[in-house]
């Protein structure tokens, strides 16, 4: 589905921000990206939207350079919600959620009846169809990331990109969304995600790749990349790893002194 090769990146052409990263996303995979602040995980998660182009390296959006795609191209297959959520406008919920129809009508056509219920269902699925006709910029943070959830969501990609999708989220809604991500990677929804939460790579992701000091320290499935060892070189602090069930494990810090 996308496949980073070898990817560079500075802002200002000296000072690489992240080098030697490497990463394949199969249809389906969940990859969560962990990492300290300012390690370069929204910088990568930019680059892999096309937002921001890469010093050098590539970045193949199923099998095509994904700087060579225009943005209609790219959002048909591709679905990105960025870390902020501001809007000037007043528009309705529901408004910001069929704008992720756009791909698909043409620059006359307004949405029909099939979109409105693609957009509805979406609302439905995270729990919050009962916002459809407040106004975006009158609701709370979380519910603006849920509705951009939902915006993406209706776009219909085949690939999803969350930057921090549940930073602003209460622990139900963190839940919620984390089961959504779950449900649709079943099925065949690519996602990569990155998270301050390592329990949330437990929780809903079949890859993790910890970022540190401009490159990926380690990458793989999350029982074996958030080990108290890497939790300490990456964040420097003591964690422990508590096995709360057969399926299910726990990052827990250990007593604040
Ligand atoms: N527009 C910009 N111009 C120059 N440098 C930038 C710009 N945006 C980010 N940076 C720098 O790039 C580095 C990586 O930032 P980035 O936001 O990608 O990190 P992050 O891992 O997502 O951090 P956080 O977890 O705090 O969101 C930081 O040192 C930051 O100061």
């Amino acid at each position: 589905m996308m496949d980073i090769r070898n990817a560079e990146f500075s802002y200002n052409g000296k000072k690489s921000i992240f080098r030697n990263v490497n990463i394949s996303i199969e249809r389906g995979d969940v990859l969560c990206i962990l990492g300290p602040n300012g390690t370069g995980k929204s910088t990568l998660i930019k680059c892999m939207s096309s937002l921001l182009k890469l010093k050098s390296g590539k970045i193949l959006l199923k099998d095509k350079n994904i700087y060579s795609m225009n943005n209609t191209e790219i959002a048909k297959v591709m679905g990105y919600i960025p870390q902020s959520n501001n809007s000037t406008f007043a528009y309705s919920v529901l408004d910001i959620v069929l704008m992720g129809r756009t791909p698909y009508l043409s620059i006359t056509s307004v949405p029909g009846k099939n979109d409105y219920k693609i957009a509805e269902e979406a609302l439905e699925n995270l729990g919050i169809l009962h916002l459809k006709d407040k106004i975006y910029t009158e609701i709370s943070g979380g519910e603006r990331q849920l509705v951009l959830m939902a915006r993406a969501i209706a776009q219909r990609p085949e690939i999803l990109l969350l930057d921090e999708p549940t930073s602003h989220l209460d622990f139900g809604n963190q839940i919620r969304t984390l089961k959504v991500i779950n449900k649709l990677s079943k099925s065949g929804l690519s996602v990569v995600m990155t998270s301050h939460f390592p329990d949330h790579a437990f929780l809903s992701s079949n890859k993790v790749a910890i970022m540190n000091q401009g490159t990926i320290m380690e990458m793989g499935d999350p029982r074996t990349v958030v080990t108290e060892e890497n939790m300490k070189q990456a964040y420097g602090i003591d964690v422990k790893i508590l096995d709360v069930d057969e399926q299910r494990k726990a990052c827990i810090p250990m007593q604040i002194q």
